[in-house]
């Protein structure tokens, strides 16, 4: 046979329930996993990193708590071990080819580590890939279902790509933001409500709200591991555990604490964490939650960046790279505009995860290969957006102090510290007034006869305006 260069394709004979089939020479997975290619050519898009992973993880685990129950013999338990290890690792990610859209239980993906595993372990032990003789169901598979085993995978791969990549991620745009909350600390500036001139503020009050929006996503994505820890596995196919030791979740879920260095325990109820996938699609709210505090703060740096000549101009974005192709000497904020997309992808996301999290019939939920994938691809999203968005754009912030000083002097909005000294009317006569004659509030009020100067000075202090407090009392 030829591949679309026209070279010529190797293939040798793997067989499974239903006869033989044609697969690659060099590829570790069997029948099963040829037929799902076969079955599932639909968006192209196969699980990645976190997800191989995870399910090398169960694989071991499996494999090691089967072992110890004397379930496995001990050589078949080490090469299983060590072929999951390879898989864990991360070096057949090019054996897992089954596209995201297939079995709603994901039973292709569970076949296709199945038969990865029993290949690459039938290797390690000398023996022939294809013979069998390491059993894809018998073996690697001994004691588990897809129903339970890629509930568990999701689980593991959810919880691990929030702890490792997400959560750090966070924790890097948080303390980007701290750092420019303290820089920009004297920047005193012209608030905004409704986008019209409001009261004075300073730009590191502006940044310390976006740094608390960022502790609060932080926890709020933290606390939704809680019924992530918990593990499907030991369930089999409909949650009573028919064909697997008594005392192997409880095993299994040490030795995956174990492999990932976080909390994992046995599922409080197996027929929910089979049937139903609500911690899926909680962890996700969280996430479409942070996933719209990123978009709030890239939206206000946008717009506080604006100009640079006829914009808010407030704050001076970096020069990341030229803007225009077209436009000579313009600069774009591309990096906040790449965050407010990944905005939008994690709420499409979320439509499909929460949607499917609904669908459980009966005894199965079946979304559970386009839940994971969509979780994970929002947690790979966010994670990147966060680094890319403190390194390239927020730490390289730098504040227009005199112009937003110049500019908060011309506002309207100072008429608000002179209702306590001399009332709400002619606050509005002294602000009216300003705006028709092009004058700024201190000189009306002073004009006025409202206020000596050195009242004016104390109740007109932008700066003193960003205090908690009424100005001017004794
Ligand atoms: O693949 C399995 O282990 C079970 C399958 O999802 C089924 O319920 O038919």
């Amino acid at each position: 046979m030829s591949d679309d260069t026209g070279e010529r394709q190797e293939f040798r004979t793997e067989s499974d329930s239903l006869g033989e089939m044609q697969v690659p020479a060099d590829a570790y997975w069997g029948a099963q996993t040829q037929r799902a290619v076969e079955n599932f050519p639909i968006s192209g898009a196969t699980f990645g990193r976190r997800f191989v992973r995870a399910l090398g993880v169960v694989k071991k685990a499996a494999a090691q708590a089967n072992r110890d129950l004397g379930h496995l013999e001990a050589d078949t338990a080490v090469a299983i071990v060590e072929a999951a290890d390879e898989v864990i690792a991360g070096e057949h990610d090019d054996q897992f080819p089954v596209d995201v859209f297939q079995t709603g239980s994901g039973t292709s993906s569970n076949m296709n580590a199945n038969e990865v595993i029993a290949n690459r372990a039938a290797e390690i032990s000398g023996a022939e890939i294809g013979d069998r003789v390491i059993h894809p169901n018998d073996h690697v598979n001994f004691g588990q279902s897809s129903n339970d085993v890629i509930p568990t995978a999701m689980h593991v791969a959810a919880l691990e790509a929030v702890e490792k990549d997400l959560l750090p991620a966070l924790e890097e745009l948080h303390a980007a933001l701290e750092e420019k909350e303290a820089e920009f600390d004297g920047v005193v500036k012209t608030g905004r409500t409704h986008l019209q001139d409001a009261t004075p503020v300073r730009l590191g009050q502006e940044f310390g709200g976006y740094r608390a929006q960022v502790r609060k996503g932080i926890k709020r994505v933290g606390d939704t591991r809680y019924h992530l820890r918990e593990l499907a596995l030991g369930g089999t196919a409909v949650g009573t555990g028919l064909n697997t030791d008594p005392e192997f979740p409880e095993l299994a879920a040490e030795y995956i604490s174990e492999e990932t260095n976080t909390q994992f325990r046995e599922a409080d109820n197996h027929f929910e964490a089979q049937a139903a996938h609500d911690a899926m699609s909680e962890a996700h709210g969280a996430l479409r939650t942070v996933a719209g505090s990123l978009n709030k703060i890239a939206n206000d740096l946008r717009l506080l960046a604006s100009g640079p000549r006829n914009g808010i101009g407030e704050i001076e974005q970096p020069e990341n790279q030229p803007g225009s192709s077209i436009m000579p000497g313009k600069i774009n904020p591309v990096v906040a505009e790449a965050v407010n997309q990944v905005h939008k992808q994690v709420v499409g996301n979320d439509a499909a995860v929460s949607a499917g999290a609904a669908e459980g019939q009966i005894d199965l939920n079946l979304y559970k290969p386009v839940l994971a994938h969509n979780f994970l691809q929002s947690a790979e999203l966010l994670a990147n957006a966060s680094s890319v968005f403190s390194e390239r754009f927020v730490a390289k912030l730098e504040a227009n102090e005199e112009f937003a000083a110049e500019r908060v002097e011309q506002s309207m909005a100072l008429a608000t510290a002179l209702n306590p000294a001399i009332g709400y009317d002619k606050a509005s006569e002294v602000a009216k007034t300003a705006l028709k004659e092009d004058k700024t509030v201190r000189e009306v009020v002073l004009e006025k006869g409202y206020l000596t100067e050195a009242e004016a000075d104390e109740v007109l202090d932008p700066e003193a305006m960003t205090h908690r407090g009424i100005l001017g009392e004794e």
